[in-house]
């Protein structure tokens, strides 16, 4: 039994997000395989059925995917300046009508993707025992898609290939480089035969040109600004496991990937759209898998509108993601979520408290326990600065989510107190994390984190609730648990798509989702008390 110590207590927020279906459209397959090419995907023209996300990610039951590709739902490519177009840099993805938020947006195939067994493999013989392992990853992550490219450009440009076998794939890697290379950029005249050429599908109508050979230093330039990298993993957690697990066939599958037509999105720390990874089967084998991409509106976003999605990961305190973008992207981020944290945190009375969470933000590492200590006095520090209401309510959101690994950390440190107090407490502070993802970041990784986290937490204190004989506590605890299934839903409704009444499909996407974050640095801790 849990003890009774006091416990500061924060009001929680109210808000709610409903998720819709998304519409059906066809589109042909993808491109066609050219042998050590382009990746071929194996699905065939004559395939139908709807475009069914969870079928596809969760197929452990059908082995056969319900699915054509790619899938190219209510968006079109623009670029800024042009009539109507609200692009803020360079070119975009609009939307062409009013969109709701959970609807499928696009699904597309990799062009090229660094197969993960081969990296692993190529990792273990390589492993210098110290050193940065993280680089070593990446480097060799690249180096495989850069010899890709490469031999798919000498392939391409060998003349005894057929030219219907290469048409597609040749329109493809010409469009990808044309777009990608920023010394031959095109401007948008056609989006519709763009946006065919990009995913190589039959709106492809620029005519083939020759492809032009690469050099490798412009190929990992294309790479490095363009490529999708482990997104919310990343390469320091993918050598740890490979080193630490290296029997272990089921340690990160993916690592790397170019999506030319994703590559068009611009970056957002307040986005509009999310996106997940999924593999199919491939001609090549049932053992080869090919890199699928599903982007998912997290929010209802009007016609025209651009979608936007992170480049990082959105639980970044603004100092660390302006240097990250600037870094590695090459542009200063002026979105109204940067421009609304900044104007908080760079208020004198405020600036060394978050200073002290930028630097406890930079050096976290989740196991140390006390670093958690510090967790739940800078947390308890940022709530009470909130609670004077000097910082309008919409940066609150905005700043819990940037330090919310913080607070995250804060949780586990307070769980191992093992007091009833601080367990509600903790429920009511996850609520208002959970409604700041809501607002900001809705359905993304970290925030299916804090949701299985308040999931997990209702459930015990319900379990605690029924030892005792309090109806109302009973009847709260109920509510809560309640409340958090219906949030979790609607979280992975919005994150996967069609999961649908099919509860089977939605417990397989929680179940998925769950080990993907406490794999993680989410509530690890609950799992060695709650699960
Ligand atoms: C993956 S591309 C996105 C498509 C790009 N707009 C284009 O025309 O090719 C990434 C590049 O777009 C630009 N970009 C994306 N988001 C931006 C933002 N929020 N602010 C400024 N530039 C951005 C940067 O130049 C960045 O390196």
């Amino acid at each position: 039994m849990v003890s009774k110590k006091k416990c500061k207590k924060t009001p929680s927020l109210d808000a709610s997000r409903k998720a819709t279906k998304s519409d059906e459209i066809s589109i042909d397959d993808g491109i066609s395989g050219v042998k050590g090419g382009l990746e071929g995907i194996s699905l065939s023209s004559s395939e139908t059925g709807s475009n069914d996300v969870s079928s596809f990610l969760f197929h452990s039951k059908s082995t056969k995917p319900s699915f054509r590709l790619p899938f190219l739902g209510p968006i079109s490519l623009s670029e800024r300046g042009s009539i109507g177009a609200k692009i803020s840099h360079g070119r975009g993805l609009i939307t062409t009508r009013d969109v709701s938020s959970g609807e499928c947006l696009f699904v597309i195939p990799s062009m090229f993707s660094a197969d993960a067994v081969e990296v692993r493999t190529r990792y273990l013989q390589e492993k210098i025992n110290g050193g940065d392992q993280a680089k070593v990853v990446e480097r060799l992550a690249e180096d495989h898609i850069v010899q890709k490219v490469q031999a798919a450009c000498d392939l391409l440009s060998d003349e005894e290939i057929q030219p219907s076998a290469a048409g597609r794939a040749r329109i493809q890697l010409n469009a990808f480089i044309l777009q990608m290379n920023s010394e031959r950029v095109l401007t948008i005249e056609n989006p519709a035969a763009l946006m065919g050429n990009l995913v190589a599908n039959e709106s492809s109508t620029i005519p083939p040109k020759d492809t032009v050979n690469l050099d490798k230093g412009t190929i990992l330039g294309i790479i490095r600004r363009n490529g999708f990298g482990p997104d919310f993993h990343n390469y320091n957690k993918i050598a740890t496991c490979w080193t630490e697990r290296a029997n272990s066939e089921h340690c990160y599958n993916r690592v790397l990937g170019i999506y030319p037509l994703a590559a068009m999105i611009n970056h957002s720390c307040c986005p509009n759209a999310v996106r997940v990874f999924g593999s199919i089967p491939t001609q090549n084998g049932i053992k080869s898998k090919k890199e699928v991409m599903i982007a998912h509106a997290n929010a209802n976003i009007p016609n025209g509108t651009e979608i936007t999605w992170s480049y990082i990961s959105p639980a970044t305190p603004f100092a660390v993601r302006r240097e990250m973008l600037l870094s590695k992207y090459g542009f200063t981020c002026h979105c109204p979520r940067c421009a609304m944290e900044d104007e908080a945190i760079s208020k004198a009375e405020f600036q060394g408290l978050f200073a002290l969470a930028d630097r406890r933000w930079s050096t976290r590492d989740s196991n140390l326990c006390d670093q958690r200590e510090t967790a739940i006095s800078l947390v308890s520090s940022i709530e009470r600065i909130f609670s004077t209401n000097q910082i309008p309510i919409e940066s609150q959101r905005y700043l819990r989510v940037s330090y919310g690994l913080l607070y995250i950390d804060s949780f586990n440190a307070m769980h191992s107190l093992n007091n009833e107090e601080c367990l509600k407490h903790n429920i009511q502070l996850a609520t208002q994390l959970h409604f700041s993802f809501v607002s900001c970041n809705n359905a993304s990784t970290e925030h299916l984190s804090i949701l299985h986290l308040c999931y997990d937490l209702s459930s015990y204190l319900r379990t605690i609730a029924m030892k005792g004989s309090d109806p109302n506590t009973i009847r709260w605890a109920t509510s809560q648990v309640r409340f958090w299934t219906d949030q979790l839903k609607i979280a992975h409704m919005i994150r996967y798509g069609e999961l649908g009444e099919d509860l089977e499909k939605v417990r397989d996407a929680m179940k998925h989702s769950k080990m993907v974050v406490r794999n993680q640095d989410g509530w690890y801790l609950a799992k060695d008390c709650f699960i």
